[in-house]
Protein backbone atom coordinates (compact mmCIF):
# COMPACT_ATOMS: atom_id res chain seq x y z
CA UNK A 1 0.00 0.00 0.00
CA UNK A 2 1.01 3.57 -1.05
CA UNK A 3 0.55 5.85 2.16
CA UNK A 4 1.33 10.00 1.06
CA UNK A 5 0.82 12.13 4.07
CA UNK A 6 2.86 15.47 3.13
CA UNK A 7 3.11 19.23 4.03
CA UNK A 8 4.75 21.32 1.32
CA UNK A 9 4.82 25.03 1.52
CA UNK A 10 4.27 26.62 -1.61
CA UNK A 11 4.63 30.00 -3.42
CA UNK A 12 0.87 30.90 -3.01
CA UNK A 13 -0.96 27.97 -0.62
CA UNK A 14 0.43 25.22 1.91
CA UNK A 15 0.11 21.62 0.44
CA UNK A 16 -1.10 19.53 2.77
CA UNK A 17 -2.54 15.94 1.92
CA UNK A 18 -3.22 12.63 3.45
CA UNK A 19 -4.48 9.71 1.07
CA UNK A 20 -3.43 5.82 0.88
CA UNK A 21 -3.60 3.56 -2.60
CA UNK A 22 -3.88 0.43 -3.09
CA UNK A 23 -3.17 -1.69 -6.41
CA UNK A 24 -5.80 0.53 -7.77
CA UNK A 25 -5.65 3.59 -10.08
CA UNK A 26 -6.13 6.93 -8.42
CA UNK A 27 -6.96 10.13 -10.20
CA UNK A 28 -5.69 13.28 -9.25
CA UNK A 29 -8.16 15.57 -10.40
CA UNK A 30 -8.11 19.85 -10.14
CA UNK A 31 -7.53 22.88 -11.73
CA UNK A 32 -3.75 24.15 -13.04
CA UNK A 33 -1.59 24.69 -10.03
CA UNK A 34 -3.56 23.21 -7.57
CA UNK A 35 -0.65 21.10 -6.60
CA UNK A 36 -0.96 17.35 -8.31
CA UNK A 37 2.38 17.61 -10.36
CA UNK A 38 4.14 18.41 -6.72
CA UNK A 39 2.33 15.40 -5.14
CA UNK A 40 3.66 12.74 -8.02
CA UNK A 41 7.52 14.29 -7.84
CA UNK A 42 7.05 14.22 -4.17
CA UNK A 43 6.07 10.51 -4.31
CA UNK A 44 9.50 10.34 -6.73
CA UNK A 45 11.38 11.87 -4.99
CA UNK A 46 11.91 14.72 -7.72
CA UNK A 47 10.75 17.42 -4.83
CA UNK A 48 11.29 17.62 -1.10
CA UNK A 49 8.51 17.57 1.32
CA UNK A 50 8.86 20.00 4.04
CA UNK A 51 7.12 17.61 6.88
CA UNK A 52 5.10 13.87 6.70
CA UNK A 53 5.63 10.68 5.53
CA UNK A 54 5.51 8.62 2.38
CA UNK A 55 5.80 4.81 2.45
CA UNK A 56 5.14 1.86 -0.07
CA UNK A 57 4.47 -1.66 1.79
CA UNK A 58 7.56 -1.69 4.00
CA UNK A 59 9.64 0.75 2.38
CA UNK A 60 9.83 4.25 3.94
CA UNK A 61 10.41 7.10 0.68
CA UNK A 62 9.97 10.01 2.84
CA UNK A 63 10.19 10.77 6.68
CA UNK A 64 10.68 13.49 9.34
CA UNK A 65 13.60 11.61 11.27
CA UNK A 66 14.77 9.78 8.07
CA UNK A 67 15.01 12.01 5.46
CA UNK A 68 14.31 11.14 1.58
CA UNK A 69 15.22 7.90 -0.35
CA UNK A 70 17.15 8.49 -3.39
CA UNK A 71 14.63 8.36 -6.66
CA UNK A 72 16.69 5.53 -8.10
CA UNK A 73 16.11 3.51 -5.05
CA UNK A 74 11.76 3.95 -4.81
CA UNK A 75 11.30 1.65 -8.08
CA UNK A 76 8.87 3.85 -9.42
CA UNK A 77 7.92 4.29 -13.17
CA UNK A 78 6.65 7.94 -13.90
CA UNK A 79 5.38 8.98 -17.20
CA UNK A 80 6.01 12.46 -18.14
CA UNK A 81 3.37 14.19 -19.70
CA UNK A 82 5.57 15.18 -22.72
CA UNK A 83 6.63 11.57 -22.56
CA UNK A 84 10.49 12.61 -22.34
CA UNK A 85 12.06 10.08 -24.82
CA UNK A 86 15.88 10.78 -25.48
CA UNK A 87 15.23 11.83 -29.26
CA UNK A 88 18.83 10.62 -30.28
CA UNK A 89 17.90 6.92 -29.13
CA UNK A 90 15.54 4.07 -30.89
CA UNK A 91 12.58 2.96 -29.73
CA UNK A 92 14.38 -0.29 -28.72
CA UNK A 93 17.39 2.33 -26.67
CA UNK A 94 14.58 3.99 -24.92
CA UNK A 95 12.57 1.28 -23.67
CA UNK A 96 15.98 -0.36 -22.05
CA UNK A 97 16.98 2.80 -20.63
CA UNK A 98 17.57 2.91 -17.05
CA UNK A 99 16.46 -1.29 -16.98
CA UNK A 100 18.96 -3.10 -14.27
CA UNK A 101 17.92 -6.75 -15.05
CA UNK A 102 19.51 -8.30 -17.77
CA UNK A 103 19.58 -11.47 -20.02
CA UNK A 104 16.78 -13.75 -20.50
CA UNK A 105 14.87 -12.28 -17.29
CA UNK A 106 14.64 -8.56 -18.72
CA UNK A 107 13.68 -9.95 -22.63
CA UNK A 108 10.72 -12.22 -21.02
CA UNK A 109 9.15 -9.01 -19.29
CA UNK A 110 10.30 -6.85 -23.05
CA UNK A 111 8.51 -9.79 -25.03
CA UNK A 112 5.70 -9.50 -22.67
CA UNK A 113 5.43 -5.53 -23.30
CA UNK A 114 5.93 -5.24 -26.79
CA UNK A 115 2.53 -7.78 -27.01
CA UNK A 116 0.45 -5.87 -24.94
CA UNK A 117 1.47 -2.53 -25.64
CA UNK A 118 1.62 -3.39 -30.09
CA UNK A 119 4.74 -1.61 -30.78
CA UNK A 120 7.36 -4.66 -31.93
CA UNK A 121 7.50 -2.86 -35.23
CA UNK A 122 8.82 0.32 -34.25
CA UNK A 123 11.87 -0.88 -32.52
CA UNK A 124 14.31 0.13 -34.49
CA UNK A 125 12.34 3.51 -35.03
CA UNK A 126 13.05 7.18 -33.70
CA UNK A 127 11.07 9.26 -31.26
CA UNK A 128 10.55 11.46 -34.15
CA UNK A 129 9.53 8.92 -36.86
CA UNK A 130 6.34 7.43 -34.34
CA UNK A 131 3.24 9.10 -33.90
CA UNK A 132 1.93 10.86 -30.42
CA UNK A 133 0.01 7.77 -29.37
CA UNK A 134 2.58 5.47 -30.50
CA UNK A 135 5.29 7.60 -28.54
CA UNK A 136 2.78 7.02 -25.54
CA UNK A 137 3.16 3.45 -25.52
CA UNK A 138 6.96 3.21 -26.03
CA UNK A 139 6.96 5.47 -22.68
CA UNK A 140 4.50 3.34 -20.88
CA UNK A 141 6.87 0.20 -22.03
CA UNK A 142 10.07 2.41 -20.82
CA UNK A 143 8.15 2.89 -17.74
CA UNK A 144 6.98 -0.30 -16.89
CA UNK A 145 10.54 -2.25 -18.29
CA UNK A 146 12.29 -1.88 -14.75
CA UNK A 147 9.51 -3.55 -13.02
CA UNK A 148 7.57 -0.52 -10.85
CA UNK A 149 6.11 -1.15 -8.18
CA UNK A 150 3.81 1.81 -8.67
CA UNK A 151 3.22 3.76 -11.71
CA UNK A 152 2.53 7.71 -12.03
CA UNK A 153 1.45 9.16 -15.07
CA UNK A 154 1.13 12.82 -15.28
CA UNK A 155 -1.75 13.67 -17.82
CA UNK A 156 -0.53 11.17 -20.06
CA UNK A 157 -3.01 11.39 -22.89
CA UNK A 158 -3.30 14.88 -22.89
CA UNK A 159 -1.16 15.30 -26.32
CA UNK A 160 -3.74 12.89 -27.89
CA UNK A 161 -6.67 13.07 -30.49
CA UNK A 162 -10.08 11.84 -29.53
CA UNK A 163 -10.07 8.76 -31.07
CA UNK A 164 -6.20 7.68 -29.49
CA UNK A 165 -6.66 8.93 -26.10
CA UNK A 166 -9.93 6.59 -26.36
CA UNK A 167 -7.65 3.70 -27.25
CA UNK A 168 -4.70 4.87 -25.16
CA UNK A 169 -7.04 4.76 -21.84
CA UNK A 170 -8.29 1.22 -22.37
CA UNK A 171 -4.78 -0.10 -23.02
CA UNK A 172 -4.04 1.89 -19.27
CA UNK A 173 -6.53 -0.08 -17.77
CA UNK A 174 -5.53 -3.47 -20.10
CA UNK A 175 -2.08 -2.58 -18.11
CA UNK A 176 -3.68 -2.17 -14.79
CA UNK A 177 -5.16 -5.36 -14.67
CA UNK A 178 -2.15 -6.83 -15.73
CA UNK A 179 0.50 -5.75 -13.81
CA UNK A 180 -1.78 -4.82 -11.07
CA UNK A 181 0.36 -2.09 -8.59
CA UNK A 182 -0.91 1.32 -7.91
CA UNK A 183 -1.47 4.18 -10.68
CA UNK A 184 -1.22 7.58 -9.56
CA UNK A 185 -3.16 9.49 -12.87
CA UNK A 186 -3.10 13.31 -13.17
CA UNK A 187 -5.80 14.17 -15.59
CA UNK A 188 -7.58 17.74 -16.33
CA UNK A 189 -10.60 15.74 -17.84
CA UNK A 190 -13.52 14.89 -15.74
CA UNK A 191 -14.87 12.44 -18.73
CA UNK A 192 -11.15 10.60 -17.99
CA UNK A 193 -10.88 10.64 -14.91
CA UNK A 194 -14.39 8.70 -14.01
CA UNK A 195 -13.37 6.11 -16.79
CA UNK A 196 -9.98 5.38 -15.45
CA UNK A 197 -10.24 6.06 -11.49
CA UNK A 198 -11.25 3.84 -8.99
CA UNK A 199 -11.14 6.61 -6.64
CA UNK A 200 -11.11 10.41 -7.72
CA UNK A 201 -9.27 12.82 -5.42
CA UNK A 202 -10.35 16.16 -6.29
CA UNK A 203 -7.52 18.81 -5.26
CA UNK A 204 -8.30 22.62 -4.42
CA UNK A 205 -5.67 24.74 -3.08
CA UNK A 206 -3.11 21.78 -2.01
CA UNK A 207 -5.93 20.21 -0.09
CA UNK A 208 -7.94 17.18 -1.29
CA UNK A 209 -11.86 18.80 -0.86
CA UNK A 210 -13.35 15.67 -1.83
CA UNK A 211 -13.12 11.65 -2.97
CA UNK A 212 -15.29 9.55 -5.43
CA UNK A 213 -15.41 6.00 -5.28
CA UNK A 214 -16.27 5.06 -9.10
CA UNK A 215 -17.82 2.07 -10.59
CA UNK A 216 -15.63 0.93 -13.37
N1 LIG B 1 9.66 24.97 -6.08
C1 LIG B 1 8.50 25.52 -5.72
N2 LIG B 1 8.38 26.15 -4.54
C2 LIG B 1 7.21 26.69 -4.15
N3 LIG B 1 6.07 26.64 -4.89
C3 LIG B 1 6.14 26.03 -6.08
C4 LIG B 1 7.32 25.41 -6.57
N4 LIG B 1 7.07 24.86 -7.77
C5 LIG B 1 5.79 25.12 -8.04
N5 LIG B 1 5.22 25.82 -7.04
C6 LIG B 1 3.82 26.26 -6.94
O1 LIG B 1 3.09 25.12 -6.53
C7 LIG B 1 1.76 25.18 -7.02
C8 LIG B 1 1.37 23.81 -7.54
O2 LIG B 1 2.07 23.49 -8.73
P1 LIG B 1 1.84 22.09 -9.45
O3 LIG B 1 2.72 22.07 -10.66
O4 LIG B 1 2.01 20.99 -8.47
O5 LIG B 1 0.30 22.19 -9.86
P2 LIG B 1 -0.54 21.28 -10.85
O6 LIG B 1 -1.85 21.05 -10.16
O7 LIG B 1 0.25 20.08 -11.25
O8 LIG B 1 -0.74 22.27 -12.09
P3 LIG B 1 -0.92 21.93 -13.66
O9 LIG B 1 -2.24 21.24 -13.78
O10 LIG B 1 -0.90 23.29 -14.29
O11 LIG B 1 0.26 21.08 -14.07
C9 LIG B 1 1.73 26.30 -8.04
O12 LIG B 1 1.01 27.35 -7.48
C10 LIG B 1 3.19 26.68 -8.24
O13 LIG B 1 3.33 28.07 -8.42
Amino acid sequence: MLKVHINKQLFHYDLEVDFTATSEIIVLFGPSGSGKTTILNSIAGLCQPDSGEISLNDQLFYGDKNGSLPTRERNIGYLFQDYALFPHMTVEKNIRYGVKKKGTELNLILEKLLDVLGIRHLLSKYPHQVSGGEKQRVALARALATEPSILLLDEPLSALDSETRTECQNELIRLHELWKIPFIIVTHDMDEAKKLGDRILFLEKGTIIKTTACNR
